[in-house]
């Protein structure tokens, strides 16, 4: 089937990368035409489903991303911020739509995704499933309509492994209260307390992250003034949500104009 979009995953071994590879070699609106890790990761130069312990699914796992894009439409990347500035160029050499569910940027980094959207689509978001994006929206609205006489925290809670804090989805969430009260989040976030913090600022955006086990992701965003609390949640039970919202990424961005774009543009949520 030649007529739908071939599709690459980087970090292919990782928590995302096995979820995405069993999908999308499921999908008939796609096809898996290439798998993608590291020099000397013991994967190189085997089939990637059966480095994953199940039935072949064609596709050798390859350290070589410039071969592996030439046979591209869409590259599906979930791996580390400097690895996934370095395949935005490459994903645009090959005009491929590069969806980056990778989390952890700075600033800095995410200026430096300009270059590669002037030529290809790149579809960026901390959180690719459908209820923490209508969670977002929800967040938004809220913060428009209550005032800062209602402090808002965010809580996120994710497994042990996670490197990154606070998860960028907590900073999705953040980002919309603030422009829901037409503030910057720059201006607004407090993070990391600890010690004499002093008592809470009028107004601020408030983090916490929790690490442990294997949970998948937590997000809470309180709304609290005195005499009552307003909370909005969204727990995520399985990668799935994140790994079929990255596949519907890669299929909306197929021949749309160079840019960068959200799962915002891709749900209509925008
Ligand atoms: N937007 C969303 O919806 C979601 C985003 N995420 C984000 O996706 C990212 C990956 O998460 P997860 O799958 O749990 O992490 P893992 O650590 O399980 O997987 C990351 C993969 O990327 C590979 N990798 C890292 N650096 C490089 C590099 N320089 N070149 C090539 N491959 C590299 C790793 O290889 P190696 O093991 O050799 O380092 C590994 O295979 C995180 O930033 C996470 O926050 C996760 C879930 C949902
Ligand atoms: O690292 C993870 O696992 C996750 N990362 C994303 C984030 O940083 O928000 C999305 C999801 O919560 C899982």
């Amino acid at each position: 089937m030649e007529d739908v979009p071939g599709i690459v995953v980087t970090g292919a071994s990782g928590r995302m990368g096995r979820v995405l590879l069993r999908l999308l070699a499921a999908d008939p609106r796609c096809r898996l035409v290439g798998a993608v890790e590291r020099e000397g990761h013991p994967w190189i130069g085997r089939d990637a489903g059966e480095a994953m312990g199940g039935a072949p699914l064609g596709v050798t796992v390859t350290d070589d991303p410039v071969e592996a894009f030439a046979r591209a439409q869409g590259i599906i990347d979930f791996t580390a911020p400097e690895a996934s500035l370095g395949f935005a160029a490459l994903a645009a050499q090959a005009r491929a739509v590069h969806v980056i569910g990778t989390t952890g940027f700075t600033e800095e980094q995410i200026a430096r995704l300009e270059p590669a959207a002037r030529h290809a689509v790149i579809v960026r978001a901390g959180n690719m499933s459908l209820g923490v994006n209508l969670l977002v929206a929800l967040t938004r609205k809220v913060a428009a309509v209550l005032g800062e006489e209602w402090d808002i925290e965010i809580l996120e809670t994710h497994h042990r492994m996670k490197v990154d804090a606070p998860s960028g989805t907590a900073l999705m969430l953040g980002e919309a209260a603030a422009e829901g009260r037409g503030a910057r989040l720059a201006d607004l976030a407090e993070r990391g307390r600890d010690g004499m913090t002093g008592p809470r600022g009028r107004g601020r955006i408030g983090f916490a992250s929790l690490r442990g086990g294997d949970i998948v992701g937590e997000h809470d965003v309180l709304f609290a003034t005195e005499g009552e609390r307003i909370l909005l949640r969204h727990v995520a039970t399985d990668r799935g949500i994140f790994a079929r919202g990255a596949i519907a990424a890669v299929l909306w961005g197929q021949g749309r104009d160079p840019g960068q774009y959200s799962m915002m543009d891709v749900l209509g949520l925008g």
